[in-house]
């Protein structure tokens, strides 16, 4: 039987307005941050936003062995998580979800998005054997257009991964639209659902290129 998070019938999108969460997001907003804060920050907002994405596991009781002998206690049942950074950017977030979740697999896929064309480009995947039997975290900075999220979504759908989580630094309006409508069972969690994309696609205010800050790339 697989044991893991219910999803609903329908999208839900959770933006995190908790302190802790809005506070680094103004910080990694800043025009001058260093590459090193920039990392940082985004882990420790993959972190927070992990927190709430598995909020509701299932637990279930059982004794625990004291210095006073047997206790209740609860453990979440099942443990079945996968991570899956979207390549490059979701690398960025990763340290902070293992942080909470150290014994997940991970799952790699590889996404960009075609500068002229705004079109994904998928190169790479690595997932889990037994993804069908597991609950997926989709990680990654930035949902833009929502086309590599999709792109994403599709593979994980194709390797039989029924339970899937979005979670986002920043989500512009039309990539929400774009998974919802093509898979509302998806759930999302994100800082910030911002005002939209400019006409290169970029979100705005978003972060500007997420990848490259991590990376140092420019
Ligand atoms: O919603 P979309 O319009 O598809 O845009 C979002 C994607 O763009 C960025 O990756 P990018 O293509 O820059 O690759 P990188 O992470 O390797 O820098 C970002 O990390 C997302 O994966
Ligand atoms: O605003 C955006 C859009 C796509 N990718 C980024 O890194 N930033
Ligand atoms: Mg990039």
């Amino acid at each position: 039987m697989f044991i893991g998070i219910q999803e609903p019938a329908t999208m839900s999108v959770h933006e995190i307005r908790h302190p802790l969460v809005q506070h680094k997001l103004g910080l990694l907003r800043q025009k001058s941050l260093s590459t090193r804060s920039f990392r940082q920050l985004t882990s420790e907002v993959g972190s927070l936003l992990t927190y709430e994405a598995t909020s509701d596991l299932v637990l279930e009781d059982y004794q625990v062995d004291t210095w006073m002998g047997k206790a209740p206690a609860q453990r979440i049942r099942g443990k079945k998580i996968t991570v899956v950074p979207i390549l490059r950017a979701g690398l960025g977030m990763l340290d902070g979800v293992l942080g909470l979740i150290p014994s997940a697999k991970v799952s790699v896929v590889g996404v960009y998005r075609d500068e002229t064309t705004l079109q994904p480009v998928a190169y790479f995947e690595k997932l889990a054997h037994d993804i069908d039997e597991r609950t997926a975290l989709v990680i990654d900075p930035m949902l833009a257009t929502g086309g590599s999220m999709l792109a994403c979504i599709d593979m994980l759908k194709k390797a039989g991964c029924t339970q899937i989580r979005a979670l986002v630094l920043v989500a512009a309006p039309e990539g929400i639209r774009k998974v919802q409508e093509a898979h509302p069972d998806v759930s999302l969690y994100t800082a910030s659902v911002d005002q939209g994309l400019n006409e290169d696609g970029y979100i705005m205010p978003g972060l500007g290129d997420a990848g490259d800050k991590i990376f140092g790339t420019k």
